[in-house]
């Protein structure tokens, strides 16, 4: 690239990493990543705390706070009965605005009708993995949203059959960018590993990996 001609915004090196998955680095300036780590540890002081979800009787080693509607294996409720039963917080206009801008960077249709429902916003400690999965709790088929701030982390993006190969491994850092949706939306994915010491100076994480995802649910009420 010519360093006399950088990329502009909004056109940085993004990529397509599948049909209707595109990864772009460094979406979020250091300033927007500081400022959204600042708002996940509000969420996490309450009504419903960071929490490790069981998934058949396992916990996580993931831990999460959910806005909107408040995510447990299988399905979403308003409140979180599997944690205190308090409602979860609501979800943000502004986390609205940043999931069209998300559809705009990475080219996906009807960025402007984007109505996302529901954030599940992750903490990754150093030795956290997240196993390949779908995300398929969702009745709508509307692109996923994906932030990451702080370590660095190898996401595993795969195919829609099963959760072997042909999958891809991407380097998602702090500020990234990640949109799954299309053809790509019911691929599954994990989390392989965490890259400690890796959290950029400024980003607002010292250790470990926040992941803030938005989707829609579907769902009324
Ligand atoms: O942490 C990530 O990058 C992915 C998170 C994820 O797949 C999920 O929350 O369903
Ligand atoms: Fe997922």
């Amino acid at each position: 690239m010519n360093a006399l001609f950088p990329p502009m915004s909004g056109e940085r090196d993004r990529k397509t990493v599948a049909p209707g998955a595109v990864h772009v680095p460094n979406w979020l300036t250091l300033e927007q990543q500081s400022w959204l780590a600042d708002r996940f540890r509000e969420w996490t002081r309450g009504p419903v705390p960071l929490r490790a979800a069981k998934v058949r009787g396992h916990e996580m080693s993931v831990r999460t706070v959910c806005l909107g509607w408040h995510w447990q294996p299988y399905k979403y409720t308003r409140d979180a009965t599997d944690v205190n039963g308090a409602r979860v917080l609501p979800f943000p206009d502004w986390m609205t605005r940043l999931g069209r801008g998300a559809l705009r960077a990475t080219g996906h249709a009807a960025a402007d009708s984007y109505v996302p429902d529901t954030a599940l916003a992750n903490y990754y400690d150093e030795a956290a993995r997240l196993g390949m999965h779908q995300d398929k709790d969702e009745i709508s088929r509307a692109p996923v949203v994906s932030l990451s701030i702080g370590d660095s982390c190898t996401f595993r993006f795969g195919n829609t059959e099963n959760r072997g190969k042909p999958y891809t491994d991407v380097c998602l850092g702090s500020g990234d960018l990640f949109v799954f949706g299309g053809p790509a939306r019911l691929a599954y994915h994990g989390v392989t590993r965490v890259h400690p010491g890796t959290a950029p100076e400024g980003c607002g994480v010292d250790s470990g990996r926040i992941n803030i995802t938005m989707r829609t649910t579907g769902l009324e009420g």
